[in-house]
C-alpha cells in the first residue's frame, strides 16, 4: 500500500500543518519529519509511550522551546488562514502565544484572584476599561463552565478552588484571549473521574469555536474526544487517521500493538 499524504485524510479545512517539522534538544533529535495536520475546529489527539514526542510537539506550536538555549527547530509549522511558518525566526513568539494558548498538565493560576486570572491577559494587552474586562472574564467563565460556582467568589484567591475548578479556570484563562488553537497538554492526569468528565464535556463544547490538540496518555479518552488522532513513536509520526477508523482499523501494526496495549 502506497503512503498517504495525512493532510489529504482531514476533510475540513486545515488550521495548521507541520511539515517535514524535526526538533533538537541540543544534539537530542527529538522530532523527526513529522507531517501533522491539525483540522480547523476538530479536536486532534496525539498518543503514543512516553518519551516518543507528543509533549515535544504540542509546546512547538506556541514557541516555548525558544525559552532555551540549544533548542532548534527545522522544517515548518504553517499556521491557516494566514499561512506563516511559525517557528520562523522572523514570527514573533508573543504574538504567536496569544493566538495559540496552552493548558497544562497540572492546574497552574497565578497567585491571584479568580478574576485577575481570567483578565490577566486582557491587561496585559492594555484592557483597562473595567466593562469590558468584566464582560469577557464572565463570558470566558461560562465557556468554561465555572461561572456559576465562582460568580459569588471572584475575589477569592485562585488557590482556594478545588483541582478540577483550577483546570476550568485555566481554561477560561485561555479562552479569555481569544485564542486560535488550544493546546492541552493532558489537562486531566492530575484529576478525579468527575472532574475528568467535566474537563472532557468542556472540550467537545469550546471546539465549535476554537482548534484544539491535545495530548493524553489515555487511549479512550483519545478514542472519546478527539476527531482525528496521531499514533507517535521514537519521535515519528507512525499514524495519522479519523480517530474512529485508527482505533477500530489502524494501518499500521506498531498503531495496533500500541492501542491493543500489546507494546514492548
Ligand atoms: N528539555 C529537554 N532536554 C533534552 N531532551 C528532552 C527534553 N525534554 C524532553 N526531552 C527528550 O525528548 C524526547 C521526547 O520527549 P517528550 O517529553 O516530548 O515525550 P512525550 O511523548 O511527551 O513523553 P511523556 O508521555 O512521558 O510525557 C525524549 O527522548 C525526552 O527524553
Amino acid at each position: 500500500m502506497s503512503e498517504q499524504n495525512n493532510a489529504t485524510i482531514v476533510s475540513e479545512p486545515l488550521k495548521a500543518e507541520t511539515r517535514k517539522f524535526n526538533f533538537y534538544y541540543g544534539d537530542n533529535h527529538a522530532l523527526k519529519n513529522v507531517d501533522l495536520p491539525v483540522a480547523e475546529r476538530m479536536v486532534t489527539a496525539l498518543i503514543g509511550p512516553s518519551g516518543c514526542g507528543k509533549s515535544t510537539l504540542l509546546r512547538s506550536f506556541n514557541r516555548m522551546h525558544d525559552l532555551y538555549p540549544g533548542n532548534r527547530y527545522e522544517g515548518e509549522i504553517r499556521l491557516y488562514p494566514d499561512d506563516v511558518n511559525l517557528v520562523s525566526p522572523a514570527v514573533d513568539p508573543i504574538e504567536i502565544r496569544m493566538r495559540i494558548s496552552m493548558v497544562f498538565q497540572k492546574p497552574n493560576p497565578f497567585p491571584k484572584t479568580i478574576f485577575e486570572n481570567v483578565a490577566y491577559g486582557l491587561m496585559v494587552r492594555g484592557e483597562k476599561r473595567r466593562s469590558v474586562l468584566e464582560e469577557k472574564v464572565e463570558e470566558a467563565l461560562r465557556g468554561a463552565a465555572l461561572w456559576e460556582e465562582v460568580k459569588d467568589r471572584l475575589d477569592d484567591l485562585a488557590f482556594n478552588l478545588s483541582g478540577g475548578q483550577q483546570q476550568r479556570l485555566c481554561i477560561a484563562r485561555a479562552l479569555a484571549a481569544d485564542p486560535e488553537i488550544i493546546l492541552f497538554d493532558e489537562p486531566t492526569s492530575a484529576l478525579d473521574p468527575i472532574a475528568t468528565a467535566s474537563i472532557e464535556e468542556l472540550i467537545a463544547e469550546i471546539k465549535e469555536k476554537v482548534t484544539i490538540l491535545i495530548v493524553t496518555h489515555n487511549m479512550q479518552q483519545a478514542a472519546r474526544i478527539s476527531d482525528y488522532t496521531a499514533f507517535m513513536y521514537l519521535g515519528e509520526l507512525v499514524e495519522f487517521g479519523r480517530t474512529d477508523e485508527l482505533f477500530v482499523r489502524p494501518r499500521k501494526k506498531q498503531t495496533e500493538d500500541y492501542i491493543t496495549g500489546r507494546f514492548g
